[in-house]
């Protein structure tokens, strides 16, 4: 078993400077890994730091202590400590991230949106237009909308385009913020389709998922994210 994901004694804590500096914990000592071809679901009630932790792994919080490891090219490399060019080339290569909302680029259609990080690795625009189509084709977001820019679709349509975004490159690790949130039934299943073909090409994966129907269908394992008795320091 390759380990991909290796947490260890992860430490997040927020301060509000805004708020007379109020801090407070949301992650205590979490460690866990996560290994090629399994799909983690993170577990915990509302405000529990699911979505911290997601982030802390995509490296866009830094943590106050504690190693987030990923295996990159073969090497573990410490995202705590990693440089900034570091963690770019690790985004690039390694790590996708399916946010819950689109980040919505005035002007680029919805076919260039999905197509970038592909063509960010250096790939042949034809490739990465076939790839891109063929996506958004199984995430049934009508060719007529292809062309336009995503700012007016709906949230639905939106999130599938997301998705499509977060599954052109075919990436060693996937982070999964609700994928299926806004989806109905037939799309969510494309999505369960695509986890599951990402998992047996052997990506390592850990997602947030509400829908117990779709946590049963994906999760190898659950991870409790929590924190019960929340201390507040000034
Ligand atoms: N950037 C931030 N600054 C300050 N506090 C934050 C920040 N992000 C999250 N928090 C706080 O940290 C706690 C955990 O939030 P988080 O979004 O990680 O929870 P969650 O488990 O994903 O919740 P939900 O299931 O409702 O989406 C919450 O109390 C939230 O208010």
């Amino acid at each position: 078993m390759t380990v991909m994901i290796q947490v260890e004694n992860l430490n997040k804590r927020f301060t509000l400077h805004n708020q007379g500096g109020v801090s407070y914990p949301v992650l205590n000592n979490v460690s866990f890994e996560v290994n090629a071809g399994e799909c983690v679901v993170l577990d915990g009630r509302s405000g529990s730091g699911k979505s911290t932790l997601l982030r802390s792994l995509y490296a866009n919080y830094k943590p106050q202590s504690g190693h987030i490891r990923m295996r990159h090219q073969g090497a573990l490399i410490d995202l705590t400590t990693a440089s900034a060019r570091e963690v770019l080339a690790i985004r690039r290569q390694t790590l996708g991230y399916v946010s819950q909302f689109l980040r919505v680029i005035p002007r680029v259609s919805a076919l260039e949106v999905v197509m970038e990080p592909l063509r960010n690795l250096g790939v042949d625009r034809d490739t990465c237009r076939q790839r891109a189509a063929s996506l958004l084709q199984q995430l049934n977001v009508p060719e007529t909308l292809w062309h336009l820019p995503p700012s007016t679709f709906s949230g639905g349509e939106q999130q599938r385009v997301n998705i499509a975004r977060g599954f052109v490159v075919d990436y060693p690790v996937l982070l999964l913020d609700e994928p299926t949130a806004s989806l109905d039934a037939q799309n969510r299943d494309v999505v369960i389709t695509l986890i599951h073909q990402a998992r047996q090409r052997g990506a390592a994966i850990v997602g947030i998922f509400h829908d117990a129907d779709v946590r049963d269908h994906l999760a190898d394992r659950t991870i409790p994210v929590g924190n019960s008795n929340r201390e507040y320091a000034a």
